[in-house]
């Protein structure tokens, strides 16, 4: 049967669409703490959990192991996700975040790590409600596990602990419909270096294109337009929180940032996240912002490349320079820093420039989800304004 598992969760079921008797908000209601399991769930005999010390750098490495061999490939197998230590550090530990959270399951015998799943805690808006929530990302279990039903037991586990912190609600995305999508969003790219990719079989010659003609196509300035586009810095995180906080109202669901939260997400990070404002010449006032988080993937059976240097869009704000114009010095400085390619889904306002600025639709669709929190519609990608990583 389909969704064995799903179906005995507090999700939005697929019998319960269209059935607008049903209230938006939590599915179900809160449980006192000393209600909540007190001890882990049960693993096959084999196994044993453990919490993963991001910090200790034996752990991180096998955590970045397990993901670099293990974690999520595109739907032809063609190439993996390959998250580097420092971002995994950096997407583990925002303000407030819990070490128990971080849980992998390894082998008794052996301790080799075998499994991972991790939340981490974020203030979502929806509507007009702002929820603690737990974002859950990395699920991952090692090749050779896989069909054992370990997903099941670490998704209980991991909602155990987070139930244990006074949290009831989650954030999730897949790749893989589940009950229920609150949206499901198309993902694009754009070129950066056509040669590359079509040589790794990213991407494909178009029809009556040579090379060359691809290259030309895709060509960028050596530099932004933008008077007053630069870098982000510590001084900028109260105007880059006002900007932000007041451009992500208008979206449906979207986090709630303050200032704290700006400073680890949006200040930029050596190989994992870059952010540029618009800083007016006239009245040094910050206009705009745009910022992208480096994802490389890892080429599987390639002779002559091993590594795609991915940019992934993350939070844009226009309020002075026109959106297209604001990505395409994006798309400058990542060509600049010698990306493959930018990568973005059609949420938020990105399907205003995503054709016009030359992105291609990728062959599959990311889906969003929340966990014990009912969304009366789905939501189209438009009203969809947040990105996890
Ligand atoms: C190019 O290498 C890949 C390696 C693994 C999977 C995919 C396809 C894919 N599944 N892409 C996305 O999910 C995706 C495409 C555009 C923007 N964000 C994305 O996913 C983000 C957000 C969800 N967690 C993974 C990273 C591509």
């Amino acid at each position: 049967k389909k969704h064995k598992f799903w179906e005995t969760q507090p999700v939005g079921q697929f019998k319960d669409v269209g059935d607008t008797s049903l209230p938006e908000g939590p599915i179900e209601p809160t449980t006192p703490l000393s209600e909540v399991k007190q001890e882990p769930y049960n693993l096959p005999s084999l196994y044993e959990w453990t919490t993963c010390d991001i910090d200790d750098e034996d752990t991180c490495t096998e955590i970045y192991n397990l993901l670099t061999n293990n974690y999520v490939e595109d739907d032809e197998n063609m190439f993996r996700f390959n998250y580097s230590k420092e971002f995994l550090r950096w997407a583990l530990r925002p303000p407030g975040y819990f070490k128990s959270w971080h849980i992998g399951v390894r082998v008794k015998v052996s301790k080799k790590l075998v499994a991972f799943i991790t939340g981490v805690p974020a203030k979502i808006r929806v509507r007009d409600e702002v929820v603690n929530m737990a974002e859950i990302n990395f699920l991952c279990v090692h090749k050779k596990l896989r069909s054992k039903r370990l997903a099941p037991v670490m998704i209980k586990e991991i909602t155990r602990r987070v139930h244990l912190e006074n949290i009831w609600q989650a954030a999730y995305t897949a790749g893989v419909v589940l009950p229920t999508p609150i949206s499901t969003c198309q993902y694009w790219h754009r070129s950066l270096n056509p040669k590359k990719l079509i040589d790794v079989g990213f991407s494909r010659l178009g029809a009556r294109m040579t090379i060359s003609r691809t290259i030309k196509l895709y060509k960028l300035p050596e530099s932004t337009v933008t008077p007053g586009f630069r870098k982000m810095e510590l001084r900028d995180v109260p105007a880059v929180t006002r900007l932000i906080r007041n451009y992500l109202s208008q979206f449906v669901v979207a986090p709630d940032f303050d200032e704290n939260d700006v400073e680890h997400w949006l200040l930029p990070t050596e190989n994992v996240v870059d952010s540029y404002l618009v800083e007016s010449p006239e009245t040094h006032e910050v206009t705009d912002f745009c910022s992208f988080y480096t994802l490389p993937s890892s080429i599987l059976g390639n002779q002559n490349y091993s590594t795609l240097k991915a940019a992934y869009s993350y939070y844009n704000v226009s309020t002075q320079t026109p959106l297209l114009q604001l990505m395409n010095d994006a798309l400058i400085v990542a060509k600049r820093k010698d990306y493959d390619v930018f990568n973005a889904l059609d949420i938020m306002q990105n399907a205003s420039f995503l054709k016009e600025l030359k992105f291609g639709p990728g062959d599959g669709q990311l889906h969003y989800y929340l966990y014990n929190y009912r969304i009366r519609h789905t939501l189209k990608p438009s009203e969809l304004g947040l990105v996890l990583l």
